[in-house]
């Protein structure tokens, strides 16, 4: 039983009553409920285990991770147990919602200025809490700000979507992989020097734009434009014409953050001080501009599904298209996109150069210069490549697109590029000669994980590398990032190479004293079933 503000929550099912849904994310649902003892409403996330089948550590480690977390701009989970085959978190309620179902609901086109600066200042103030005590949130996005009644913005989904994003019903029947690229940081996306807190900043850019334009930069896009969009484009940006609407200041606070080098980006503590903070109210505030007149949430969330049920019936067509896939995930609310190893195929095969190289999308401001690649964008990508209609050229195009991929991301996505090595074909020493048919190309899960974990081993034993760059284009995949880190079969987005903000180790002493305090704390607690 865990105690909040000497409030003991219960740890059985039936002294909560489930209401109806409120919000729903890749293997959870999330319930408004009345917990019985202490007639108190609270949120209640349920995680189907049976779906999450990455390490029970793991998901032991994320929710205590939001049990112990203590700051007034981050949600704590009050208690959790097991019940059936589901986990339950037991959460305040936040009756506004998620930012992200606001803007669905009633300002598509994104927030005013005022209720931005409030907005993010709250959630920077949360990223402070979290990077100075050594964590890393990891999925700053507008669907994870939570608004109460009054106003009071809360940062959610504080790690447990890491098990969500590895696993999950569709993945394993589909052998498709999720994950969030649109927030996610070039560096973070490439793993060839780990990654630390000033991952979230730049996702914390990527969300300010997401509240000024109503949707993230590249969010039209399936998740292999996006990757190679975010790698080869120059940093999305206000726009200095098309947003000018917006100050100076919050144009200069986007530009901070979205540098691709994460040693130029501010920390948050000192993002937190900017010129562009002046603009910020009170949270009431919030309350009074965007909460007055919204029903209530469950009615929402209902109209929302009912929305995208409309969607998928009048675009049945175009739904068959993978950019209205992503929109269809993004307008759930849901950050993490599937595909399947025919659209990894197929999207790799029709990305064009016009599609990488100059974005249709507002939120871009900085464009391609004459083939000229901004820093830390791939070297040896061709920048022009004209329209090609013949279906050779076209799988040549995805070829060289995978080469790219390949060459850029050393370690991630581990599972995409597991699945487009066997997809394509285009790995001429690949240790399975037999793969040669895209379609029987594919191993099982579980298989594929033997494979890998056999590779990275092999790799490892044979170079005696600790960089664990491996950035050509072997037959076997590139082992983790950096020696001894956890390899975890599940692809976790909490990975050992990332650095703590406080404490950067060395090699060797990477295992257990990665993720600074909070982290080291739960090696340290007690068993799983204290918890559960
Ligand atoms: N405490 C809460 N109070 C009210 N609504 C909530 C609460 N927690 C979550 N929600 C709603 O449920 C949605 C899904 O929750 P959450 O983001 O935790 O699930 P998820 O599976 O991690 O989602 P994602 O797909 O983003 O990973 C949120 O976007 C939000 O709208």
């Amino acid at each position: 039983m865990e105690q909040v503000s000497g409030k003991k929550f219960p740890l059985d099912a039936k002294d909560y009553e489930l209401f109806e849904e409120v919000g729903e994310g890749v293997s959870a649902t999330v319930y408004r409920a009345l917990c019985i003892p202490l007639n108190e409403i609270v949120a209640i996330k349920v995680l189907d285990l049976e779906k999450c089948n990455s390490d029970l550590d793991d998901i032991r480690r994320e929710v205590q991770t939001m049990i112990l977390i203590d700051h007034p701009n981050l949600v704590r989970a009050h208690c959790s147990f097991p019940t059936g085959h589901n986990l339950w978190v037991v959460m305040p309620y936040m009756a506004g919602g998620s930012c992200l179902h606001i803007m669905k609901s009633s300002f598509s086109d994104g927030f005013e200025e005022p209720v931005i600066a409030t907005l993010l200042r709250e959630v920077l103030k949360a990223l402070v809490y979290l990077h100075f005590h050594g964590h890393i949130h990891r999925d700053v996005k507008a669907g994870n700000i939570l608004i109460d009644s009054d106003g009071a913005v809360k940062l959610a989904d504080f790690g447990v979507s890491a098990c969500m994003f590895d696993t999950g019903d569709r993945q394993r029947s589909r052998n498709t992989f999720v994950g969030t690229p649109c927030w996610m940081a070039p560096e973070v996306m490439q793993q060839l020097h780990g990654y630390d807190f000033k991952a979230d900043i730049w996702s914390f850019g990527i969300t300010a734009l997401e509240l000024a334009h109503g949707h993230a930069p590249f969010s039209k896009y399936p998740p292999m434009k996006v990757l190679l969009m975010t790698l080869q484009n120059a940093p999305p940006g206000l726009d200095y014409e098309r947003d000018k609407r917006f100050s100076k200041s919050f144009k200069e606070l986007v530009a901070a953050c979205l540098v691709k080098d994460p040693k130029k980006r501010p920390t948050s503590e000192k993002l937190l001080k900017h010129h562009f903070f002046k603009h910020a109210r009170s949270t009431d505030y919030l309350a009074r501009t965007i909460l007055d007149g919204l029903p209530p949430l469950g009615e929402r969330f209902r109209m929302l599904k009912a929305k995208e049920a409309d969607l998928l019936v009048q675009n049945k067509a175009l739904y068959e298209d993978k950019d209205q896939l992503s929109q269809q995930e993004y307008i759930r609310g849901i950050s993490a996109w599937n595909f399947n190893l025919e659209d990894l195929k197929n999207q790799a095969a029709l990305i064009q150069d016009d599609a990488i190289s100059n974005s249709e999308d507002s939120s871009v401001s900085g464009k391609h210069r004459d083939g000229q690649y901004d820093a830390g964008t791939l070297e040896g990508v061709s920048p022009g490549r004209s329209n090609h209609s013949n279906a050779a050229q076209q799988l040549e195009d995805g070829r060289n697109d995978i080469h790219v991929l390949e060459n850029s991301l050393a370690a991630f996505p581990i599972k995409p590029l597991q699945a487009l090595k066997g997809c394509f074909d285009v790995f001429e020493d690949d240790v399975d000669a037999g793969r040669r048919n895209w379609k029987n190309s594919v191993r099982p899960d579980t298989e594929q994980q033997r494979h890998l974990q056999a590779s990275a081993k092999t790799e490892h034993q044979e170079t005696g590398r600790d960089d664990g760059g491996s950035t050509g284009q072997s037959g076997s995949l590139p082992p983790p990032a950096i020696s001894g880190h956890k390899f975890f079969s599940s692809g976790s987005l909490l990975q050992d190479n990332v650095q703590s903000p406080k404490k950067i180790v060395g090699d060797g002493d990477r295992y257990g004293h990665l993720h600074g305090p909070l982290c080291e704390f739960y090696f340290t607690t007690p068993e799983w079933s204290v918890y559960f």
